[in-house]
């Protein structure tokens, strides 16, 4: 018997450039990654994503895209964590550390993959080139993927 988690990953990109954020507590501590968390009683996953990038990074959006959904699943364990990933083009305000996030750009042939989770390098290229996509991703732990599926999709 799974259970099902909404979760929200938001990356905001400029032109060569993508914020990324440092992790400082809690869940995928230690790793750089979007903004984003799980949803509030009442809230849409819109919703949800443009307070978790606010609260995180200080960053108010102007646009966002919904552009992938990727299913996390761990080996052991029975909650799968249900990602929905956003491109935000444009914004208002400075990206700003908050006790969760410390904001950092990176040229996009600069983007520490290493630090990251390990699906980000597979899913990025399509991101950046707005392309839709759906993924499911098994993980033995936090670093090692057991097993994935990946496609480009033509709607969500
Ligand atoms: C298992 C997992 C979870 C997340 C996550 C947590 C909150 C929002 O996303 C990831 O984010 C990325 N890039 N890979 C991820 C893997």
């Amino acid at each position: 018997m799974f259970t099902t988690k909404l979760l929200t990953l938001a990356l905001v990109v400029q032109p060569g450039r993508v914020l990324l954020g440092m992790k400082k507590r809690g869940f995928g501590a230690g790793k750089w990654n979007g903004f984003g968390g799980k949803l509030q009683r009442g809230e849409t996953i819109e919703q949800a994503a443009k307070r978790e990038l606010l609260e995180e990074s200080g960053l108010v959006v102007d646009s966002m895209e919904k552009l992938g959904n990727i299913k996390f699943e761990f080996v052991g364990e029975t909650e799968i964590l249900d990602v929905h990933i956003f491109r935000v083009d444009s914004f208002e305000g400075q990206p700003t550390e908050s006790d969760e996030m410390r904001p950092q750009w990176f040229d996009l042939d600069k983007i520490p993959f290493g630090q990251m989770w390990a699906d980000d390098i597979l899913w990025f290229p399509m991101m950046l080139q707005r392309k839709k996509f759906l993924g499911y991703f098994k993980f033995q732990g936090h670093d090692l993927i057991v097993e994935h599926k990946l496609e480009e999709v033509k709607e969500l």
